[in-house]
Formats: C-alpha cells, structure tokens, sequence
C-alpha cells in the first residue's frame, strides 16, 4: 500500500513541527512521521523538562545561600521521585496534545522509524508513503564513545525518567548536559563528579566566564575533573560502577551508582537509508544549500539538529530552520535561511549565557575592540538573592560602537541575554543599549552598567 502527500516531515521535534503546521494552514496533505512518541526532543527528553528540574536546584541553592539571613534553617530537600513525577505533569500531555491538534488540522501521524526506499519514498512499518517533498528532522542522540562498557551509560532521556537519584553520579563530558544535569544532581544532594577530556568545559562560551563558573560549580562540591578521559566502565555489582579515566597524571577509578552521557550528541542519519533517497550526508549531518535543500536531491529538505552547519545544535536554530523549509517549500520563491546573533545558555546553578564573537574570535580578527568585564556578586541585584557568582562580559567595536558579543554569568542570565539578542539582530549601539530606561529594580536594568 501507497499513501502520498504533499510533505512529509521525518521526525516531530522543533524543526518539523513549525512546518506542519504552516503546512496544514496553506492547505497542503501532510504527514508527520516520528520514530518515537510525537513531541521531540526538546518538549519530550530536552530544554522543557531539563528545566523543570534546574528550577529546583536554583530554588534549593537559594535556600542554601540565604540560610542565616533570609531565612533561617536550610532544611528544604529535593525530593527526587517527586521531582520526576512533577516533570512528567510538563511531559505526559506533550505527546497526546499534538496529535489531537495535528488530527484537528488534518495532518497523519505515525510513530515508527522512517527509512527511505527512494528519492521521494519512505518505508513506515512496512507502508510506504511518498510525497512532492520530503523533510528530514530526525534530530540527534547521544554519540557513541566507543569505549568499553558504553552501554552501562544513562542517556540523558533516562536520566530524565530515573525515579531514583544513587547517592554517587559520575558525568562523562563536560558540555550543557554534563553541567546542567550535575548541577542539579548535587542540589538534591548527589556526590557528582564530571569528568572532562579536555583543558577547560563548556567549549563554546567565554573562557573567563567558565572559568568562574567551574570554581563555582566546585564551590558547591561538584569534583570538576578536566585533562580527564572516560576510557572503560565496568559493572561490580547490582547498581555499583566503575569509571576509568586517563589523564596526564596516569589512570584513575571513580566509583559511581550512576554514570551519565555527557560526552556530545550525534545527527540520526544513519537509520534512514539516506542511499535510497540519493541523499548526501556526512557524520557531521545532512549536506544542505543555503536554502535547506538537499545538495543531492532536490525534493528533500533538511532541518534542525540532523543538518551539517556550523552553529550550535540548539532549539532556535531548529526553529528558524523550520520557518526557512516551511518558507521555501510552500511561499513564492525561495530564500536562504538566516540566523543572525544566536544565543546559547548552560541552564546551570547560576546560568552562563553567550552570544555572539568571543573576546579571543574578536582579536583572531583584527577588531578593535573595548572590554567591558567585571565582576557583579557583589551588585546590589546579586546580593538580593543571596550572592551566587556573578559576571560579565560585553565586547564592542570601538569605530562603529557595535555590539560584536555578550557573556554573561549570574542569576536571571539567561534573560539579559535576550536583550542583547534583540540589539544585536537588529543593530542597537552599544550606547542606544544603555540610553534605555529600564524597569528598576531588575536585572534587566544592570546593562546599563555593564556597557
Ligand atoms: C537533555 C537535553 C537538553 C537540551 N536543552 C536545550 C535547551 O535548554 N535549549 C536549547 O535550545 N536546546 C536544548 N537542547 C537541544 C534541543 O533539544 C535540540 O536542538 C532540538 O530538539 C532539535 O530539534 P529537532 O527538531 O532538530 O530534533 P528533535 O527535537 O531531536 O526531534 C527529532 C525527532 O526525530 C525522531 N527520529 C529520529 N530518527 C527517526 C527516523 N528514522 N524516523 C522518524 N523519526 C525519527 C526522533 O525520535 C525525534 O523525536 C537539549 C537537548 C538535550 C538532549
Ligand atoms: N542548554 C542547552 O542549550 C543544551 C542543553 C543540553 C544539550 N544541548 C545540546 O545537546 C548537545 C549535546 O550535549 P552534550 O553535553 O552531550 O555535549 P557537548 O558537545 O556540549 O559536550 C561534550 C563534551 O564531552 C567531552 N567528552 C567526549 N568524550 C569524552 C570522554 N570519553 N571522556 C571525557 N570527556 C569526553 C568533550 O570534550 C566535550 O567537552 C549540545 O551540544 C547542545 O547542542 C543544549
């Protein structure tokens, strides 16, 4: 049997669902197809639930850091199977509330992997369905490490859905997840070790600014361990594991009840008989245009996670991604995809957040640049909520007073750094930034002492 559509969107994350529906509305047949339960990453297994969970350790470490003047007595404590089944009410609906909106709007869903058995075909549980286009969404998943003893590992799904927490957690990798997730391990009172190949974590953010954050992360008793390789896990016994780690000073054993992936993500190109669909792609992902069009067969589109770029695998990229395929398969003509200054939060115990060039990206080019950096804690913004870490960062071409990068570290970041979003797409100067009048008392209202 044949079904066939207008477009037919692989995966059901981020990326495809802004082309569904955009889809749908402009009165074309399409079906979403989705290896697992419709929803995605981000809404099922990522950003969403994660977050339930960081509001916790930020409400815990509060606690912590306000003892003695705030409030007295420390005694609040994460529950950890309460916590879970507190995230699962921001989950549970996601899967159910999609599909009764996509069968509202006349879009089919299946949930079974799709493999291609042509340029414009694909084989789901055994039907095949065609179409004028096809999307290719199919997101990322945890790299293989290749080491022995990988499958010992708690994914970052599962490590969403453990209902218990051992009291020892080892992360392997020391990126967003490793972070995130340590940081919040420890708030419900973990003994957490992350360990990290290379000289600094968190590649991608302000050195400096990490730096901070990884003193304040082994304030809070997380054993930072960096220069240091995962190499083997073994199992010991019943929930009793052992990680071995290289590093200069030779070999190391940590011992763990829990040992999690932390070690990068991978795009889902290998599954989908790409061959089939005459479909270039690399281990780094899908070969694109600027248009988000295949290289190798111009009726196949790709989007989010699964594509080969260079920017950062992150919801708002997918997102604009998603609009950029949905633009070009079903508007007038087609443009090329743009992102402008992409922000990036490490949703940790305070947030690091980022955008755009790095002091030593501005150097490396040439620009000529102010440095305006500092420490905040002991701003009064900072002290109100008890004193976490607190900095910034922010770069700006001194001929043009251009906006060239934000990095900031402290409570609320991950707010601010939307302003500095806004004025860079659109080409705020740094002095228009700080004429604003901004609502007193808020974080907000700390740029303006920042540039
Ligand atoms: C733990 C975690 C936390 C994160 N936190 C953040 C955050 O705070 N902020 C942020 O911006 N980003 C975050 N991310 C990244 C974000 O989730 C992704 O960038 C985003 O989900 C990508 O969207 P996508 O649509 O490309 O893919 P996805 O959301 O991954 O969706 C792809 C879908 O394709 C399906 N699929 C795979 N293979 C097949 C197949 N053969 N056939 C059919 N379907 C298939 C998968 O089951 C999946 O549901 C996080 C990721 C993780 C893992
Ligand atoms: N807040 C967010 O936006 C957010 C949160 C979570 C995940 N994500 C997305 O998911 C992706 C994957 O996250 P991640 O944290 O798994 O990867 P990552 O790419 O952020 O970091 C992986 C780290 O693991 C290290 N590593 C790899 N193998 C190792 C080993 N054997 N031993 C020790 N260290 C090892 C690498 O050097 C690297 O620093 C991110 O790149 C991001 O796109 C985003």
């Amino acid at each position: 049997m044949s079904e066939k559509y207008d477009v037919l969107l692989l995966g059901s994350g981020p990326a495809a669902s802004r082309i569904a529906e955009a889809g749908s509305e402009a009165g074309r047949s399409v079906a979403v197809v989705d290896a697992r339960p419709i929803g995605g990453t981000c809404a099922l297994r990522g950003c969403n639930p994660k977050k339930v969970l960081v509001r916790a350790a930020e409400l815990r470490d509060w606690i912590r850091r306000s003892d003695g003047e705030l409030i007295a007595g420390d005694q609040a404590a994460i529950n950890w199977k309460q916590l879970i089944d507190f995230k699962r009410q921001f989950t549970d609906p996601v899967t159910p509330g999609k599909k009764k909106k996509y069968a509202e709007q006349g879009i089919a869903t299946f949930e079974s992997p799709a493999r291609f058995v042509g340029p414009r075909a694909v084989d789901v549980a055994g039907e095949t369905l065609e179409a004028k286009n096809i999307v290719i969404a199919t997101g990322a998943r945890p790299a293989p490490l290749d080491i022995p003893g990988e499958q010992l590992l708690t994914t970052s799904d599962r490590f969403l859905e453990s209902d218990t927490l051992p009291t020892k957690v080892v992360f392997v990798g020391g990126g967003y997840i490793s972070f995130e997730f340590a940081h919040v391990a420890r708030r419900a009172g973990a003994d957490v070790t992350i360990l990290e190949s290379g000289d600094r974590p968190l590649e991608g953010f302000e050195p400096d600014l990490v730096d901070r954050l990884v003193e304040a992360t082994t304030a809070v008793g997380i054993d930072v361990r960096t220069g240091h390789s995962a190499e083997a896990i073994r199992q010991e016994s019943e929930g009793e594991l052992t990680v071995l780690a290289s590093s200069d000073a030779g070999n190391q054993e940590f011992s763990a009840g829990m040992v999690v992936h932390g070690g990068g993500r991978v795009p889902n190109v290998k599954s989908l008989n790409l061959e089939a669909g005459g479909i270039e792609y690399s281990n780094a992902g899908i070969r694109v245009n600027e248009f988000l069009q295949s290289v190798s067969n111009p009726d196949i589109y790709a989007a989010g996670d699964v594509v080969d770029s260079d920017l950062p695998k992150l919801t708002p990229v997918a997102n604009r991604q998603g609009q950029t395929v949905a633009r070009n398969l079903l508007g007038p003509e087609r443009q090329p995809v743009e992102y402008g200054a992409v922000p990036r939060v490490a949703y940790t115990v305070p947030s690091l957040a980022s955008i755009g060039l790095s002091e030593n990206e501005c150097r490396e080019q040439g620009l000529d640049i102010d440095v305006h950096q500092g420490d905040m804690s002991d701003w009064s913004s900072v002290r109100k909520v008890g004193k976490p870490a607190a900095a910034y960062k922010v770069l700006v071409e001194r001929k043009t007073d251009r906006l060239l990068g934000a990095h900031l570290l402290g409570p609320d970041v991950a707010e601010t750094i939307n302003l500095f979003a806004l004025a860079m797409t659109y080409d705020i100067t740094a002095t228009r930034m700080k004429s604003v009048l901004y609502a007193f008392p808020t974080f907000a209202s700390d740029v303006e002492n920042m540039l």
